[in-house]
């Protein structure tokens, strides 16, 4: 593979003689990984059940690798289910070394399609709240779904510049990454189109972006918290340079380290231009010293006040809906009654006929371009309650009365996933007919609608199996 000139001689300077062993990796097939969903699955019992053939990544415990060029894990109904994203394995660390508690306040700056995201809501199990923002709005979309697939509801999905956020959210996480824009060097093996883009835009470009969101994110984290920056690229400007800038601007942030793994190399202290000696906690990823792809990781605390202040006031809280269970459609309350999970029904917002479930604690959002803020429930439609994609991937089978479950043999699972009508009379027996939550190996698809027999089909469309 052809490198640019430049970047060579920029590689030669920062590896000095390991600069060979640095090219020969480009003779090398790039790495396959997929990454499980511990929000749905234990890492175990995947194992146990996984169709393919799958190695351990070595320092990221729910990480595996698999044979691209052999399987296609992204045609198996387990995909379907959400059991597991598809990522290569270097881009499985910065999430993995955020450590997330259940009920954090957590914010991914720069998140589509949801790589991370992912894992960061699948942290959370169901409590505290993600934000994943992108400012494109189109992968944005993409991210949505992800999240969505994955069954995370406790979350916002938000397309905005950083910079207006801050006006919503000050010092209102305990955790952020930032997985920055940049000039994709580590990448060039796994996709030969990041060449062209690094002639066009180079790491000073990328640089001025980053130090920006950096600045801004770090408004946005509370005093106590953490925040992860991490690039999948090697020039010193946007790793290193970029953390010193943000040390200079803001000195109540300190690097601490990050949990060790053998192949991880230290960050260059001679690269940062202030508080040297603290670079050797951030991460550098090389693929002649790891299997996967090239990455830098910082991971900063915002030291607390000595005063320990309170939490700054949000400008404005959002108002509660103000739902009382009595308040809510006929139809929304009878379905609820087959949902096995209690609700604080003051968390129920209903726009649009849309029906929501809120995270607690959230500002007011008016004005803030998001696409998703909760997780949907489902729609009223005409007085008739229709549950949504994304709530049939949230719950668990045991969750919900009213169950098909197809073992993943089955052909009728893929003609579900496909959008066909199914006989399901095997299955359904003498059951009553309503909404029926449809699952593979236990693991929820969708929703279908029984009658006499025969099951209607709802899953989304637009998530459908296509044929190749
Ligand atoms: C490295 S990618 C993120 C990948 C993602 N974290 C994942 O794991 O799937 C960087 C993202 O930053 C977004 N971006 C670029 N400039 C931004 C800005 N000023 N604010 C927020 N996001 C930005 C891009 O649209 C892109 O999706």
């Amino acid at each position: 593979m052809e490198l640019p000139k430049a970047f060579e001689e920029k590689m030669k300077a920062l590896l000095g003689d390991e600069f060979d062993s640095y090219t020969a990796c480009y003779k090398e097939p790039r790495y396959y990984g997929l990454r499980v969903n511990t929000a749905k699955i234990s890492v175990e019992e995947f194992v146990r059940i996984c169709p393919f053939v799958i190695t351990p990544v070595p320092w990221i415990e729910n990480g595996f690798y698999y044979d691209g060029e052999q399987e296609s894990p992204a045609r198996h109904p387990y995909y379907f289910a959400g059991l597991y994203y598809l990522q290569e394995p270097s881009a499985m660390t910065p999430a993995n070394r955020l450590e997330i508690h259940p009920g954090d306040r957590v914010l991914d700056v720069c998140a589509a399609p949801g790589g991370k995201a992912t894992e960061l809501g699948a942290k959370l199990h169901g409590e505290g709240v993600l934000i994943a923002n992108d400012i494109s709005s189109s992968r944005a979309k993409g991210l949505l779904k992800n999240l969505e697939l994955f069954g995370i509801g406790n979350m916002l999905v938000l397309s905005e510049e950083p910079g207006k956020l801050c006006e919503y959210f000050p010092e209102y996480f305990d955790k952020i990454l930032i997985d920055a824009p940049c000039s994709g060097e580590g990448m060039f093996r796994k996709d030969k189109k990041m060449v062209k883009a690094w002639e066009e835009h180079g790491p000073e470009f990328f640089s001025r972006l980053q130090r920006s969101i950096l600045t801004q994110a770090a408004a946005m984290l509370r005093p106590g918290g953490m925040l992860l920056y991490s690039t999948c690229t090697f020039d010193p400007l946007e790793n290193e340079g970029s953390i010193s800038w943000l040390l200079e601007q803001c000195p109540e942030f300190d690097l601490v380290d990050i949990r060790p793994y053998e192949g991880f190399r230290e960050g260059v202290p001679e690269y940062a231009s202030v508080r040297k000696e603290e670079f050797s906690k951030t991460v550098r990823i090389f693929p002649h010293h790891m299997k996967g792809e090239g990455h830098y990781l910082a991971l900063l605390l915002k030291k607390e006040d000595k005063e320990n202040l309170p939490r700054k006031e949000l400008k404005q809280e959002r108002t509660k809906s103000g739902c009382s269970y009595e308040k809510l459609p006929e139809d929304l309350r009878v379905f609820l009654k087959k949902v096995h999970r209690s609700f604080d029904v003051s968390r129920f917002d209903i726009r649009k006929d849309r029906v929501y479930y809120m995270p607690d604690g959230l500002p007011n959002l008016s004005g803030v371009r998001f696409l998703r803020s909760g997780l949907l429930i489902g729609e009223l439609k005409k007085g008739r309650f229709e549950p949504s994609q994304a709530f049939a991937m949230n719950l668990k089978k045991g969750e919900y009365e009213y169950i098909l479950d197809f073992p993943v043999s089955d052909e009728r699972v893929i003609r579900y996933l496909k959008g066909e009508t199914l006989l399901v009379d095997d299955l359904a027996g003498s059951k009553e007919k309503g909404w029926y939550l449809v699952c593979v190996d236990g693991y929820p698809l969708g929703f279908g609608k029984l009658s006499q027999g025969t099951l209607k089909n709802k899953y989304l469309p637009g998530w459908r199996w296509q044929s190749v």
